[in-house]
């Protein structure tokens, strides 16, 4: 036995409005771990391709371009940051437009082989260990992870959690919208959205994000025990 804390890698991967972002945020700042947003990076590669007039429908084109966007994440959980170029884009990176175009190019095997690299250079160089969130952390990313979580919760629910989040939107309109993303995720060929064979899969429907925080904790902190 012995008092060292052991660095620790957790993988947080789930749908849309499952919770992955506010429950990574929260665990890491608790546990002193830093956080990376894997979905602010497709995001961020996208809000590029946009900016640059290339046609995110075209995959070849943006498979030509995966390589040229600098992107780089700031992993402190109390303030996460993401530039691309230099520039701050995490305002940008947010809107309708950006959301209903990241699924085709995230899809794209040239931008996912560029930001998998990324996040694993980030994961290697995490002081302390790391929270990193996404769709295919578990799975594909950091296949040797600690602790893999997978968290889940019914449409509605996650319709409703998105929709309180974009003021005045409806929440059907936003419901399908989710569904849609979804369904593009998980059906595409390289690395979609899956659960790991050995993550631990946590129903969020009727928890509160306090609860499913906590119950993420316990996990991280029986991992820490044993590993001691
Ligand atoms: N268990 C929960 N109960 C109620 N609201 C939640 C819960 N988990 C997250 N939320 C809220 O739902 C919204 C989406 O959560 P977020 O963490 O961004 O999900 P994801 O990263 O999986 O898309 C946020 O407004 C968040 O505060
Ligand atoms: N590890 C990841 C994370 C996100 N993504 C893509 O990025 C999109 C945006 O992810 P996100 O986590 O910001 O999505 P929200 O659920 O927070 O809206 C997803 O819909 C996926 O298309 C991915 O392909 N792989």
């Amino acid at each position: 036995m012995s008092d060292t804390v052991h660095s620790v890698i957790v993988a947080i991967d789930g749908p849309s409005g499952t919770g992955k972002s506010s429950t990574s945020k929260a665990v890491a700042a608790k546990l002193g771990l830093s956080y990376l947003d894997t979905g602010a990076q497709y995001r961020a590669i996208t809000w590029w391709m946009i900016t640059n007039g290339i046609d995110v429908d075209d995959a070849a084109a943006v498979a030509d371009a995966a390589g040229k966007p600098v992107i780089v994440s700031g992993t402190d959980p109390s303030h996460p940051t993401i530039t691309v170029d230099g520039l701050d884009a995490s305002g940008p990176i947010r809107t309708q437009e950006v959301t209903s175009k990241v699924s085709a190019v995230s899809a794209v095997p040239e931008v996912r082989t560029r930001i998998t690299g990324l996040q694993r250079s980030i994961a290697a160089a995490a002081p302390h260990g790391i929270v990193v969130e996404g769709r295919d952390i578990g799975t594909t990313v950091l296949p040797d992870a600690d602790l893999k979580i997978f968290l889940t919760a019914s449409p509605e629910a996650r319709a409703a959690r998105r929709a309180g989040e974009l003021k005045g939107a409806d929440v059907s309109a936003t419901r399908e919208a989710l569904i849609k993303r979804d369904a593009a995720d998980s059906t595409r060929k390289t690395s979609p959205l899956a659960k790991a064979d050995d993550a631990v899969e946590v129903d969020t429907t009727e928890l509160t994000l306090q609860q499913v925080i906590e119950c993420v904790v316990t996990l991280v902190e029986e991992k820490r025990a044993a590993a001691k």
